[in-house]
């Protein structure tokens, strides 16, 4: 069971007097096709969120995007339960079982809420008299977590952030950015397994925003949390997104990988969304390699993997070999690696997986002066020339 939370058939109405009976209308015209607008000037009944289907993988970061007023909030809210679905479910999977949030009990929606959910609010609310291992450890006093217990689990997010030595410090000391990189800290800090986290970056200033986007992920590759993020900026989606939704006058009309939403919208309205976006950064390797013949097609057993024919593939000895009989040895990454820390030695030949970035496949090509070998789950499927990654990128901008 690896779905932490699935909205099915959600729909989310808001009426000032609560009017059962207006919600109901309002529910029979939305079956009917009614419009949001044909429904509040009928029935004074606001459509939030109509019929959201979504479920969200265990450590994945999910981003819910649209114009304002277009629903992500509201969905976002039934998650924990701050809005309740008047009709579909939403269901959170604790490994074993899923409880309905819609429809459960006061008891078990406070002990998820409390164990389970954690919500992070534009700007982190943090209190500036405090200092920062009591800002980060707010929500877990909050959870009665005994003081020793939460500073170890505060310290240790704290490293993550890089601000061990200002633990003792109170956060108006602290620069802007820094006490972004706090809140960060108190929403990962949590025993919660899933962030709900709504638009926290969105007051930042553009190269605040970009540090705290690439802090997240730092963060998320070691803690892998379920996160649903609303976000108004589809760079930052696609940036930090495993998974986008995009939202329209409450219903959703697109969920997808960034690569489904960029290259393969659903409609004009998603194609507009992201027609000016830089696809550089979701290419992977995958969208661009070469696949390569395997094994032995040639007449001597070797493959040859370089345009001007110089450098051969040896399947069996998992060895390139350039003709003149040097032979390189090959760099298996069996994650994607990070190219600010693996150090990369001029002729090691670099084999990623595909789902490594297409910039970071023409960084190793760039400092291993060799073609990139690219592998799924160890085969070696494919490769990257210079030419593969031009051709690929040139094809993605429309040359
Ligand atoms: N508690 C509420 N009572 C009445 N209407 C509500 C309530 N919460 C949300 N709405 C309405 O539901 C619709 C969706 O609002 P929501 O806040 O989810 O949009 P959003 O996409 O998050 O927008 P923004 O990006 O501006 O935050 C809007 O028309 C809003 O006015």
């Amino acid at each position: 069971m690896t779905t932490a939370l699935a909205f099915s058939h959600v729909d989310i109405l808001f009426h000032r007097q609560n009017s059962k009976a207006a919600i109901n209308r309002a529910l029979a015209m939305l079956d009917e096709g009614g419009t949001r607008e044909e429904i509040a000037r009928t029935t004074q009944v606001t459509v939030g969120v109509a019929d959201a289907n979504l479920a969200i993988e265990r450590g994945e970061i999910s981003i819910l995007m649209g114009l304002s007023g277009s629903g992500k909030s509201t969905l976002l809210r039934a998650a924990n339960g701050l809005n309740k679905a008047v009709r579909g479910e939403v269901q959170i999977g604790n490994g074993v079982a899923y409880v309905d949030l819609s429809n459960c009990d006061d008891d078990t929606l406070r002990e998820i809420r409390k164990t389970r959910i954690a919500m992070v609010f534009q700007n982190f609310g943090l209190l500036p008299w405090r200092t920062v291992r009591d800002n980060a450890g707010l929500g877990l006093e909050l959870r009665g977590i005994t003081p020793s217990m939460r500073r170890k689990m505060v310290d240790e997010k704290l490293e993550l952030v890089g601000l061990s030595r200002w633990a003792n410090s109170r956060i108006s000391e602290l620069s802007g950015g820094m006490q972004q990189r706090v809140g960060l800290a108190r929403a990962f800090a949590t025993d919660a397994d899933i962030l709900l986290m709504d638009e926290p970056f969105s007051a930042l200033d553009p190269l605040i925003r970009r540090k705290l986007q690439d802090e997240l992920l730092h963060i998320q590759k070691q803690l892998k949390k379920t996160i649903i993020f609303v976000s108004h900026d589809i760079d930052e989606a696609l940036k930090i997104g495993n998974q986008i939704t995009i939202m329209r006058e409450g219903r959703i009309i697109q969920t997808g990988t960034p690569h489904d939403i960029l290259f393969r919208p659903v409609n004009d309205y998603v194609g507009e969304f992201v027609r000016h976006m830089n696809p550089l950064p979701v290419l992977d390797a995958a969208s661009v390699m070469r696949g390569l013949d395997l094994p032995g097609k040639t007449d001597d057993g070797f493959t040859p993997i370089d345009e001007a024919g110089l450098y051969r593939f040896d399947f069996v000895a998992d060895q390139v070999r350039h003709i003149g009989g040097r032979v390189h040895a090959i760099q298996r990454h069996m994650t994607v690696p990070d190219t600010h820390t693996c150090e990369i030695g001029p002729g090691l030949v670099q084999c990623v997986p595909t789902g490594t970035s297409l910039h970071a496949v023409a960084l190793l090509r760039q400092r291993s002066n060799m073609p990139v070998l690219i592998h799924r789950e160890g085969e070696v499927v494919g490769l990257c020339d210079h030419g593969d990654i031009i051709r690929g990128m040139t094809q993605i901008m429309g040359g």
